[in-house]
């Protein structure tokens, strides 16, 4: 048997169409070279063994299953740091307030390596196998972003953040600096020839970009055949703010689709606040939005409706949009989108002032399987990745969770009682479950997580290959000072004492040598 053939005997859900959550019962499924080889019965566990040279096949224990892995659309890296503070004002105020003065602390590498590690690490162990990135203005953060997604073996993409004007003097860059480490971030990704990682044009948003940036921006994403991703008519302070810096254009979609962003490859967060005819637009160019149900709550002013997007041939995906969103987990966002949904039916029957529940209102709610769709399948058309990842289907790579549902007690998030059955138990999974339950975490067929054990990080480790850098990545320190940037007056040279992390030098200083 190859090493890395191997196969698996147990129950499997996934959702092959919206709201369909299919369970392939007793399935023997057999993964080759990272990719799902053959998707049998149990019949066909002896045929599959031989044809494979498979010595064994693993069997789920009861209460086992798998799940694809979940694709977060959208999520800003470097914001993971403040994840679950800073929820008290409106998005204009928080960006100044929170968002850019953290983003600019990225400037320490030091720090941004260990911080970087352990946002990585928390969302492999939620179940992310694949993110959207947002990273930071600066380029060399955004380096040490990609080594570490290499590093612990997720899937993603990655954008260095673009931002020429309407900014902070000491978080913004000159338009042509900004296009210049656009494409030095693209090369230095694609460069690394690691099929997990793609590069992804980032402008933050339609008030902090020049038309001139957009424009060098889309010619690069074009170049490079990369991903491109923004936010869009996300707010009613956003939204009023193009309106008046770009009274030519009817939204934020015209500005865009001037620009040259709306592509297959583009995903744009929020759209709370597009038209229908918005919507028809990016539609027809193949745009997707990512739904950021938790992040609308707080930043977003008003409900994305999923049903209608969809229906008006939309792709949509699902995003936690750390940290506008307060959770790094897509299990909290599929169910933020189910709530979503319901607040929206909730909505409507206020605003007719009656009692009536009409089909039409029903028409919005969306259940937890059409929320595990966009999760997985919605994430991946939005991705472009839909031959690849988002369901168990012969050819596609082995993203999967392997989900435990037997903790009781105390030891788990919630119990289960007699006589439910595997499709309540995986119910109450979707919405109880947390870290607890995904006992395994594979990406391309690896297993990138185990119990505790980052898998890839502590094979480097073991292998003792590059000690240094594995072993700080292994123990980061913890943070036990606020870093002290003052990007007004500090030379991005300069590290300043952040008392975070001190034991590697970080992999894009070295590797720029
Ligand atoms: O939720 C958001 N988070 C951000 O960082 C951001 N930047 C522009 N618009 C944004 N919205
Ligand atoms: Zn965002």
């Amino acid at each position: 048997m190859a090493a890395d053939t191997f196969a698996f005997r147990g129950t499997f859900f996934h959702t092959p169409a919206y709201g369909q959550l299919e369970a392939l019962r007793d399935a023997v499924v057999v993964i080759q070279d990272g990719k799902i080889a053959r998707l049998g019965t149990s019949g066909d566990e002896a045929a599959l063994m031989r044809e494979f040279g498979l010595s064994e096949v693993r069997r789920l224990k009861e209460g086992q299953y798998f799940v694809p892995g979940f694709i977060d659309t959208h999520v800003h890296a470097p914001q993971y740091k403040f994840t679950g503070t800073g929820t008290d004002i409106a998005l204009m105020d928080w960006l100044k307030k929170y968002t850019f003065p953290a983003e600019g602390s990225f400037r320490d590498l030091d720090a941004a390596h260990h911080r970087y590690a352990l946002l990585v690490k928390r969302f492999l162990a939620n179940g992310t196998t694949t993110a959207m990135y947002y990273g930071s203005l600066h380029l060399e953060p955004n380096l040490i972003l990609v080594d570490t997604i290499e590093r612990l073996g997720q899937r993603a993409v990655v954008g260095k953040v673009n931002m020429d004007r309407h900014s902070p003097d000491d978080y913004v860059e000159a338009t042509s600096d900004g296009i210049r480490d656009a494409e030095e971030f693209i090369k230095y990704t694609q460069g690394k020839k690691c099929t997990r990682i793609e590069p992804c044009i980032t402008p933050r948003f339609i008030p902090t970009c020049t038309p001139e940036l957009m424009k060098g921006l889309a010619s690069l994403a074009q170049k490079y055949g990369t991903h491109i991703q923004s936010h869009i008519s996300e707010c009613c302070g956003e939204v009023n703010c193009v309106r008046e810096m770009h009274p030519e254009y009817a939204s934020d979609a015209a500005v865009f689709e001037e620009m040259g962003m709306l592509t297959s490859k583009t995903v744009m967060a929020h759209g709370t606040l597009l038209s229908d005819d918005d919507i028809k637009h990016l539609a027809s160019r193949g745009t997707a939005v990512s739904h950021c149900p938790l992040s609308n709550f707080f930043l977003g002013d008003a409900f994305f409706k999923v049903n209608h997007a969809l229906s008006l041939g939309l792709k949509v995906g699902l995003g936690t949009d750390v940290a506008g969103g307060i959770q790094p987990s897509m299990l909290s966002a599929q169910r933020m989108a189910v709530v979503n949904s319901r607040c929206l039916r909730a909505h409507k029957l206020a605003v007719s002032g009656g009692t009536i529940v009409t089909p039409e209102m029903e028409k919005d709610v969306i259940t937890f399987k059409e929320a595990l769709w966009l999760a997985t399948v919605g994430g991946a058309q939005a991705l472009n990745m839909e031959d690849r990842v988002g369901t168990f289907a012969v050819g596609k790579e082995f993203d999967a969770l392997l989900v435990d549902t037997s903790l009781g007690g105390t030891a788990g998030p919630f119990d289960v009682f007699e006589g439910e059955d595997d499709l309540q138990r995986f119910e109450k999974f979707i919405n109880l479950g947390d870290d607890r339950n995904l006992l395994e975490v594979y990406v391309q067929g690896k297993c990138v997580k185990r119990g505790d054990s980052f898998e890839l990080e502590a094979a480097i480790l073991k292998s003792g290959a590059d000690s240094d850098r594995a072993m700080a990545a292994a123990t980061p320190a913890e943070p036990n000072a606020e870093p002290t940037v003052d990007l007004a007056h500090q030379p991005a040279s300069d590290s300043p004492a952040s008392g975070e992390a001190e034991a590697e030098e970080p992999a894009a200083k070295r590797s720029r040598r």
